[in-house]
């Protein structure tokens, strides 16, 4: 498992360690760690043109001592100083010790154009909000450069807690982070501005419960049902697909495929597409009564493609059985009905959808990710994953959330959601929690769309024709 946790949580650990240690030695650590990232990407450091872009507080001084690490390793060094009265002292004379020399901002344009490495220590995790006036002209510079751009901590602009990016930040190909991941590196926006990530240790001690967490393989591979050798399809579970319309036949016979994938015993649909359902896949159970009287049925998908039939829905939230509920599902449902639910419900929101439900701007969810989610499984008292550039899965009682780090923009394609929801479904009724059912099937989703599409475009059916594959690759580690 890969964690995340937020600035308040990192500078406790910071201040308590920092207690126990001789003073600097933390930023030492930092640096150290910084300076080796910077040496393998350049591959070779005597005679690279390096540029620090150094800030007024410690950030600036991790890439000023890293900057001293790499000068002494024989690389030309320049530090360009945004407010240099205030430029971290000790990293400035060991900088100037080791042969590098500091220079203002109005030399920076220039020294940037030749360098071929710049690092960015223009601010960290004490950042609020964008780049401020004085370092945007910097922000375009380093984005015309043909450096590699390596950002300190965190690239400069970004939010450390919740990946929000408010007006100008840096993008970095590599960003070198301290001690733990910070949320915003894992979360778009921001998470497409630090490049690759490389976690340096730095010995803090986290608490056990962190802001965010993203599964790995082995992870999934853990949660993913096995069946027994006395496994009866019962046992293993039925999954209902209540979705569908005369209108929208597609999304049930997507909503099916993903769930015929999902590890349930077997499919049960309802609704008006029966038939084009039973003409793709004749192993599913089709029933043309409402999900009351479709028989035995361990969790629900209700919603992909349900056009205005609000009774449907209704009806599958009386169940007392796990639902997902997506799609037009989400509209339809009565807030009231969700959060009255006993048994476990998970809401698969796309932003858009999402925003309508929190009554915001669909762009307020797309900066803003991690609150959006957060919100969401509070007001319902539901599990929520919202789907997007990078989906988020919240429990409903808080915790950490899950961010899904499989994810492909091949998958934003129309009916992509619908394999998702019945995939998701399916894991519900083999018995998995509504977060970790929503997180493992994000994660073999993406994954499936990636094999899917190896780098050419691809349709939902693809992506659930590949889910076998994805599986096979998680189990098999
Ligand atoms: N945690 C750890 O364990 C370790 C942490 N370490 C390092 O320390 C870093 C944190 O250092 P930090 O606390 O000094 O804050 P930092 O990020 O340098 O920024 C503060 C300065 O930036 C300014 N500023 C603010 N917003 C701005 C904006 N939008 N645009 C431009 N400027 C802005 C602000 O100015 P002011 O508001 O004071 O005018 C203030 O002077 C951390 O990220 C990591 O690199 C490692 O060395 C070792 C272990
Ligand atoms: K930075």
């Amino acid at each position: 498992m890969r964690t995340a946790y937020g600035v308040e949580t990192v500078r406790a650990a910071e201040r308590e360690l920092m207690a126990r240690l001789p003073e600097g030695a933390l930023m030492q650590r930092a640096a150290a760690g910084l300076a080796a990232a910077c040496a393998d990407l350049l591959g070779r450091v005597y005679g690279s043109r390096v540029v620090l872009l150094v800030g007024s507080g410690d950030n600036g001084g991790d890439a000023l001592y890293a900057g001293a690490r790499l000068a002494r390793r024989g690389a030309g060094v320049s530090a360009v100083l945004l407010a240099p009265e205030r430029a971290h002292a000790g990293g400035l004379a060991a900088l100037r010790r080791a042969g590098g020399r500091a220079v203002g901002a109005e030399a920076a344009g220039e020294l940037i154009e030749r360098a071929d490495l710049v690092l960015d220590g223009i601010v960290g995790i004490g950042g609020k909000g964008g780049l401020r006036p004085e370092a945007e002209p910097l922000a375009g510079a380093v984005a015309r450069a043909r450096a590699a751009v390596v950002a300190v901590d965190l690239p400069s602009g970004v939010d450390a807690d919740t990946g929000e990016v408010r007006g100008t930040a840096i993008r970095a190909d590599l960003t070198v982070t301290f001690g733990t991941h910070k949320p915003g590196l894992l979360i778009d926006p921001a998470r497409e501005y630090a490049g690759s990530v490389r976690l340096v240790g730095i010995g803090l001690e986290l608490p056990a419960e962190p802001e965010l967490e993203a599964l790995q393989h082995a992870d999934v591979a853990r949660l993913l049902p096995v069946p027994a050798a006395e496994s009866d399809k019962y046992r293993r579970g039925v999954v209902g697909i209540a979705a569908g319309s005369a209108r929208y036949p597609g999304a049930a016979v997507l909503a099916v495929a993903g769930a015929l994938r999902g590890g349930a015993g077997a499919v049960r649909y309802v609704g008006p597409a029966g038939q084009a359902v039973i003409a793709r896949f004749p192993e599913t159970l089709v029933s043309d009564r409402g999900p009351e009287h479709a028989g035995r049925v361990q969790a629900w998908v209700v919603g992909p493609g349900a056009g205005d039939d609000a009774a449907t829905v209704a009806e599958v939230l009386a169940a007392d059985v796990p639902v997902l509920i997506d799609a037009d599902g989400l509209r339809l449902a009565e807030p009231s009905a969700v959060r009255a639910r006993r048994a476990p419900t998970l809401m698969t929101p796309h932003a858009g959808e999402a925003a309508a439900l929190l009554g915001v701007e669909r762009n307020e969810v797309e900066n803003g990710r991690l609150s959006a989610v957060r919100e969401l499984a509070a007001r319902y008292g539901a599990a929520v994953l919202l789907k997007g550039s990078t989906t988020l899965v919240a429990d409903a009682g808080g915790g950490p959330v899950r961010v899904n780090p499989t994810g492909t923009s091949w998958l934003a394609t129309a009916g992509s959601g619908d394999v998702l929801s019945g995939l998701a479904g399916s894991l519900l009724a083999a018995g998995l929690s509504a977060v970790d059912a929503g997180s493992a099937a994000a994660y073999l989703h993406g994954l499936a769309g990636r094999f899917a599409a190896d780098g050419a475009p691809v349709g939902a059916h693809d992506v659930a024709e590949r889910i076998a594959a994805a599986w096979r690759d998680v189990v098999r580690g």
